[in-house]
């Protein structure tokens, strides 16, 4: 679980990013973090990893202050940021090297992950695309078994077959104890990906549902004007949007939807979870 209560946090003499911003991520659920460029994803997974601090308030994961940043909190978590260097060594190495800090670390499931993602065990680090480092860092991070998975944008770089990887791979990760963070700005990507959607904006947290629940107080399809939607967009097939769904009827959640009226119409989605 990651709690993040009452957080204050501003870069340097920057307004604040946070006042008071306060946050509870389940384990057991794979939970996509969106929000417009700038919102502070990343910088809330910074605060999350313990590589920031909150000038006020307190950030625990697994029980543990990440300000504190004990051995054993570095063992609960793994942190994929949107880049990242690797060293002048080959894969094979580069397992031998970083795994033993992860008690649960698998080097069958790393091989497994590698192949998924058409990687061999003998490529350099140093000579890899943008794309094939994420696709490294990403299989290590999840042949790591940390009960907290945090991946930042993760499928930026990502060709379509790696993202089809990355979804399956996920799918087989998410467990009741584990809790997966993933942040994007991509909405599209991750659908089908996440069963938590946490929305951000300039204000704090607009949304922090599972896909069940917004399914189940949301309909989502082809509206009429005279519809009084919550939101509605014009798209090729005419127009669409979101409905109040006091009749629990089925619907698909559209997220890239779900995200435009979380951002355009704040007040109506956050009142619509709050009766
Ligand atoms: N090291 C830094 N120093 C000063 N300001 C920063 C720093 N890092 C981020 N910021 C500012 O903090 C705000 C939040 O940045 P952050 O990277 O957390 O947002 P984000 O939601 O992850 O954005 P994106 O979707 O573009 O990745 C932005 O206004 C950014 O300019």
């Amino acid at each position: 679980m990651i709690r993040l209560e009452k957080i204050v946090f501003g870069y340097g003499s920057m307004h604040k990013l946070f006042d008071g911003l306060s946050l509870t991520l389940l384990p057991g659920h794979i939970h996509g973090l969106l929000g417009v460029n700038g919102t502070g994803k990343t910088t809330l997974l910074k605060l999350a990893s313990g590589l920031l601090f909150p000038s006020q308030g307190t950030v625990r994961v697994g029980g543990l202050d990440a300000a504190h940043r004990e051995a054993a909190f570095y063992r609960e978590l793994f942190f994929v940021p949107e880049e990242f260097a690797l060293p002048a060594i080959t894969l094979r190495r580069y397992g031998e090297v970083n795994a033993p800090f992860y008690p649960d670390f698998s080097f069958r499931q790393f091989g497994e992950y590698l192949q998924e993602f058409s990687l061999e065990c003998n490529l350099r680090l140093d000579r890899l695309s943008m794309g094939q480092r994420k696709r490294v860092q990403l299989a290590f991070a999840l042949a790591c078994n940390t009960p907290v998975l945090l991946l930042d944008e993760p499928t930026n770089g990502l060709d379509i077959p790696s993202k089809r990887v990355l979804r399956k791979l996920l799918a087989g990760y998410a467990d009741e104890r584990r809790t997966v963070v993933v942040s994007t700005h991509q909405v599209r990507d991750i659908e089908g990906m996440i069963d938590n959607v946490v929305i951000l904006d300039s204000r704090g947290v607009v949304l922090n549902r599972t896909v069940e629940e917004i399914s189940g107080r949301m309909w989502f399809g082809p509206v009429e004007a005279s519809d009084h939607a919550i939101y509605a967009e014009e798209g090729i097939d005419g127009l669409r949007g979101i409905l109040e769904n006091p009749a629990g009827s089925d619907s698909r959640p559209d997220l890239e939807m779900l995200f435009n009226a979380a951002v355009s119409e704040r007040e109506a989605v956050r009142q619509l979870f709050d009766r």
